[in-house]
């Protein structure tokens, strides 16, 4: 390219939603023009009152929900299905309880060619990458509920994705568990040693929210826009302590005002 034009068609985006419109089936309009943007090495939360959309926004990022107007892309591309480049985090800890912490790992390989051995020997290096160096062989009901939710983060490192969309990861912990993988997941995640590139994560607790994102989009009104982007430039690791993190938390409760319904 030469200096001084800028392509249109390149972006530096890894995962974008342009212009999304959205209606549930029974007519209740969700969204309106909504726009997100996540670009490398950036952990973007989505925040908002309850039942304003959160959860079907990342439903629609990750191809599960077709847009009525807009469109998603994975690095430029359209993504108009689910794909494994595109790995979503359940709130409820989804791990099977006949199956040890490795099988379960196994399962996001199924549809891969790859063998038995090559198999077992990507998930022990995920479940180390996750800290569950040596429980391998252990059963969900032998586990903690972080070792059960740093089980299925290992399963979705495994499948190679871009991109994880998680939806209330920690909301099924006790506080003190929820803390410490809160403190592991931002090193874990942009470690640099896999291909993941992005993380957008929807939850309530805006505590964990200022602890991890870089940026944050705030969903409000019926139908739901985006009514502030805000960027999150404190140092980590962020203490929920210090005086600059209250002043955010407050800064963040101010915009979570009971939603106006437009129309
Ligand atoms: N399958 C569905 N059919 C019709 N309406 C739905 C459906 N699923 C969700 N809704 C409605 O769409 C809106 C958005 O739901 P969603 O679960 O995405 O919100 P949320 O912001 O994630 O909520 P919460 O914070 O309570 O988890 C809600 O008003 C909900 O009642």
């Amino acid at each position: 390219m030469e200096m001084g034009i800028k392509d249109e068609n390149v972006t530096n985006s890894i995962l974008e939603a342009e212009g999304i419109y959205f209606s549930y089936d029974n007519g209740y309009d969700v969204f309106e023009n909504i726009n997100i943007e996540a670009e490398p090495g950036k952990f973007i939360a989505i925040i908002g009152p309850s039942g304003i959309g959160k959860s079907t926004l990342l439903r629609i990022l990750g191809g599960f929900l077709k847009p009525d107007k807009g469109i998603v892309r994975l690095m430029g591309k359209p993504l108009y299905e689910p794909t494994p480049e595109v790995a979503l985090i359940h709130q409820s800890i989804v791990t099977f309880p006949w199956m040890d912490a490795k099988e379960n790992v196994m399962l996001s390989m199924k549809t891969k060619n790859m063998t038995k051995d090559e198999m077992e020997e990507k998930a022990t290096v995920s479940l180390s990458r996750v800290g569950l160096d040596g429980f391998e062989d252990l059963y969900p009901k032998e586990m903690s509920g972080g070792m059960r939710q740093r089980v299925a983060i290992a399963r979705a490192f495994a499948a190679d994705p871009y991109v994880f969309l998680m939806d209330e990861p920690f909301a099924h912990l006790d506080e003190l568990t929820a803390e410490g993988l809160r403190q592991d997941i931002y090193n874990i995640l942009f470690s640099g040693e896999t291909p993941l590139k992005s993380v957008i994560m929807v939850s309530h607790n805006l505590t964990e929210v200022l602890e991890l994102a870089d940026e944050i989009y705030i969903l409000n009104n019926i139908p739901a826009t985006v009514i502030s982007k805000v960027q999150v430039t404190m140092q980590r690791p962020r203490s929920p302590r210090s005086d600059e993190f209250n002043a955010n938390l407050d800064m963040l409760y101010s915009y979570l005002t009971p939603p106006r319904k437009k129309k």
